[in-house]
């Protein structure tokens, strides 16, 4: 692959600002690599570790001349990043963000945005529980989908540039309408992140069995629900918050749907069970044979270093 951009900026330097750099530098799709963070000590390790050819100060600094900037901050922080460099972006920039939600984050970013300058939101759908500099791994998006969530017409040439950008990475890339990303990404991966942070939550509360007993008797289920709940508390704080509607709407049927099965179970009603669990078993495999199996390598390779 060639180069696609020239100079990319990297506002917030973790799990997926790390794994894009060295994804793209494998490839060799960005020239001079700028990045900053919040945080001192994050910018110390990314020199300490070469991460960007540059770190800047601050974001206003970083975004200096940049074709390409990426906004990689949680979500609730991207409208205060994007008022701070909005006067300072290169005219016929790109800016665009992974954040995991769609519409609140277009609506924080959107008005600060100059003319000319191209904002194109994405969110890759790769990830692992673990945040930080050094969490990253030029593998994370390997045959793993982006998705670019444009709000209304976007300019033709920039939106192919970033798609280019992000195939380079490794990444399936899909367009899709900001409200149906908030809903299907409720049902797909923030509804589970909610109900395993429950679930590990539910274990802790539950006197009659010790701590000792859930590490030491740990069974698959109940370890997999520990990884995702180990997941960023900032990042999933802010997703929860900025994508309300979605939330109540499937966490209402979420507790439907689990108020049947208990109903089911106080009945003995054994048909039930045994039917929703083929069903449910089904859409497991349509997961595997559609090749994202989650036993799929982005899971647990990262070093795991906190900020
Ligand atoms: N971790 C995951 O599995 C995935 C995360 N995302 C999204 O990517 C974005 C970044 O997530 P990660 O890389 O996992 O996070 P991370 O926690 O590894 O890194 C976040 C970076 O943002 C900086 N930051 C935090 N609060 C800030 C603030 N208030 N102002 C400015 N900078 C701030 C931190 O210093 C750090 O450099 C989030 O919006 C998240 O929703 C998208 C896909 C997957
Ligand atoms: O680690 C996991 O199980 C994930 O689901 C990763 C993930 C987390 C957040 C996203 O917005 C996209 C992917």
């Amino acid at each position: 692959m060639s180069r696609i951009y020239e100079r990319v900026a990297y506002i917030g330097l973790g799990l997926i600002a790390s794994s894009m750099i060295h994804a793209g530098r494998r490839a060799g799709l960005q020239g001079e690599i700028t990045g900053t963070a919040r945080s001192a000590e994050t910018r110390a390790i990314a020199r300490e570790d070469g991460l960007c050819d540059i770190v800047a100060e601050t974001a206003v600094e970083a975004v200096k001349d940049a074709d390409l900037v990426v906004l990689c901050v949680p979500v609730g922080a991207m409208g205060r990043v994007a008022e701070e460099i909005g006067p300072h972006l290169k005219p016929g920039c790109t800016v665009t963000d992974v954040g995991s939600v769609k519409r609140a984050v277009i609506d924080a970013v959107a008005p600060h945005m100059p003319e000319g300058v191209h904002f194109i939101p994405a969110h890759p759908l790769a990830g692992t529980e673990h945040s930080g500099p050094r969490s990253g791994f030029a593998e994370l998006f390997q045959n793993r989908y982006t998705l670019i969530v444009p709000d209304g017409d976007v300019d033709p040439a920039a939106l192919s540039r970033l798609e280019q950008f992000w195939v380079g990475l490794g990444a399936n890339v899909e367009v899709m309408d900001p409200e149906h990303h908030d809903l299907v990404l409720m049902v797909t991966s923030h509804a589970p992140h909610l109900i395993a942070y429950t679930m590990v939550g539910v274990a802790d509360d539950l006197r009659r069995v010790t701590d000792s007993e859930v590490i030491k008797y740990s069974a698959a289920g109940f370890r997999d629900f520990t990884r995702i709940a180990a997941s960023d508390p900032t990042m999933w704080r802010d997703v929860f918050l900025n994508n309300k509607d979605a939330t109540m709407e499937i966490l209402g049927r979420f507790i439907e749907e689990l108020m049947s099965l208990q109903r089911a179970i106080r009945k003995g009603d054994g048909d039930l069970l045994f039917d929703y669990f083929t069903r449910t078993r089904a859409i497991r495999r349509g997961i595997i044979e559609a090749g994202q199996d989650t036993d799929a390598p982005d899971f647990g390779r990262g070093k795991g270093a906190k900020e």
